[in-house]
């Protein structure tokens, strides 16, 4: 009995690791427990769409409440990160939220019934494995700022490989003027993202940080501008189309190699690039372009 609980609680442990897992029982992390408990606050919802062309939008839809992220919908988070998991055609996301703003940060509604120190690490360590999880998807992700990312709104642009704003758009880590610091890993990410020093001030001050300011320090690579050439979502497909123009398989590996550059140290980084290109060596498109001669002019 006991072999049979230890072999299942091992695979559950692999498995979680494997898909990019900060936390599992072993750090005391019961995800079925948490799930239940956020289940009890509804409201809104996260919602997928997948697209032949490879690109997918995921938009956060809570527009009565600024598209904050009631219990339920960190469920579905979490549930749309496993489907695009196994999507193996996909090769660029979009995060979005509904009705022209990003994300409001956590309903306090959810927080206030959940503001027990116990509650809120579970809450962290959910939320942490998810926005994980969805940084070190196989494809290139953008989170798409209109209106304002607060709180954890801010923390989740984040968990993008890009940020793009559009103008009049805000990003502000607003943790300090509710007495708390960022738990879903956005301070972790942001300091990677912006160094050290500016995340320091964004947190300090709880900074508003506009296009401009964000282009400045590196947090925004870019500013949607242009009216009359689509909306911005559009222009956010535009601006992706460039990065995920070829093979899924290509532009999952390149993603791959990226993303072991960025978290592993040099050389398992350089051990995982060579198993990685292993995959696309030889493989259809690679064979192809051989074939075709091709000339990089
Ligand atoms: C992980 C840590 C965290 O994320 S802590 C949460 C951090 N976020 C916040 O504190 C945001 C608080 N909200 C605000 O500052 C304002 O509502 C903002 C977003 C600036 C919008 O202002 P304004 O355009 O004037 O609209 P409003 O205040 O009337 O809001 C419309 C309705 O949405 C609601 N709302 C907004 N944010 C949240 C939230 N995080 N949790 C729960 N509800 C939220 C407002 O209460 C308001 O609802 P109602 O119309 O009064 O019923």
């Amino acid at each position: 009995m006991y072999h049979i609980a230890s072999s299942t609680h091992l695979i559950m442990l692999l498995q979680r690791q494997s898909r990019g897992c900060v936390y599992s029982s072993v750090h005391g992390f019961q995800q079925e427990e948490i799930r239940e408990k956020l289940q009890a606050f509804p409201g809104g919802s996260i919602e997928l769409l997948t697209q032949e062309s490879g690109l997918a939008v995921l938009t956060i839809n809570y527009p009565s409440r600024m598209n904050a992220f009631s219990g339920s919908m960190m469920v579905d988070l979490e549930e749309r990160v496993s489907q695009l998991e196994g999507w193996t055609d996909g090769k660029g996301l979009i995060v979005q939220g509904a009705s022209g703003t990003f994300c409001s940060g956590s309903d306090l509604n959810a927080v206030r019934a959940l503001s027990n120190p116990q509650d809120g690490m579970k809450m962290c360590m959910f939320m942490q494995n998810t926005l994980t999880r969805l940084l070190r998807l196989p494809m290139i992700s953008v989170a798409l700022v209109e209106g304002r990312a607060l709180g954890g709104g801010a923390e989740l642009t984040t968990a993008c490989d890009f940020r793009l704003m559009a103008p009049g758009s805000v990003i502000q880590f607003v943790h300090k003027h509710m007495g708390l610091v960022p738990g879903w890993g956005g301070a972790a990410r942001l300091v990677r993202i912006v160094g050290s020093q500016n995340a320091l001030k964004l947190l300090g001050g709880a900074v508003k940080v506009d296009p401009e300011l964000a282009l400045q320090i590196g947090l925004a690579e870019e500013v949607l501008q242009g009216e009359g050439t689509g909306t911005p979502l559009q222009r956010a497909e535009n601006w992706l189309s460039v990065y995920t123009k070829g093979p899924a398989p290509v532009i999952q590996a390149v993603k791959k190699v990226v993303l072991s550059g960025r978290e592993l140290p040099l050389s398992e980084a350089l051990r995982t690039e060579k198993d990685v290109f292993g995959t696309v060596w030889g493989g259809p498109a690679n064979m192809q372009a051989l074939a075709s001669k091709s000339k990089h002019r």
